[in-house]
């Protein structure tokens, strides 16, 4: 299981360029990672988003359906989260992050797996 951060701020979402491996550098994702055995999904969310981003969140509802991906072994499930404490993402792990709003959702390359999830994602910031 694959679990993805979608971090909402003044109605943009938080975009990360995968700096490896080779294979999917430059391709943008979702904060976030493997749950670890025995780790509840929220609990690797906030491990994740505390690696990768320097940041404590809350994590809210799904969002989008379960991707399976390419070879069928693992599944990408992506959360709504906001930030705590007025915490703000550092790059820690990424080569790139930005903030798109509606409107720029398509202005990165996500990762194929990802399509889905963004498309559910349009009309909630659109709303914001
Ligand atoms: N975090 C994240 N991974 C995604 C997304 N979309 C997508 O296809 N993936 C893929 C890329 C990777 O093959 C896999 C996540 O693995 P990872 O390497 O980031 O996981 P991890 O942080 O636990 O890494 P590691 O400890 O195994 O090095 O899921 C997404 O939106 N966010």
């Amino acid at each position: 299981m694959i679990v993805g951060a979608a971090i909402i701020q003044n109605g943009r979402v938080l975009a990360c360029a995968r700096s490896a491996p080779p294979e999917v550098a430059g391709r943008w994702e979702f904060p976030g990672g493997k749950v670890e055995p025995g780790e509840s999904e929220t609990a690797a969310l906030l491990r994740e988003c505390a690696e990768e981003l320097a940041v404590r969140v809350e994590i809210g509802d799904r969002v989008g359906r379960n991707v399976r991906m390419a070879h069928g072994r693992s599944v990408l499930k992506v959360y709504l989260a906001q930030l705590l404490y007025g915490d703000q993402p550092q790059a820690l792990e990424h080569s790139a992050m930005r903030w798109l709003s509606a409107a720029e959702l398509d202005s990165v390359p996500w990762l194929p797996a990802d399509a889905p999830i963004v498309a559910a994602l349009r009309p909630l910031l659109a709303a914001n």
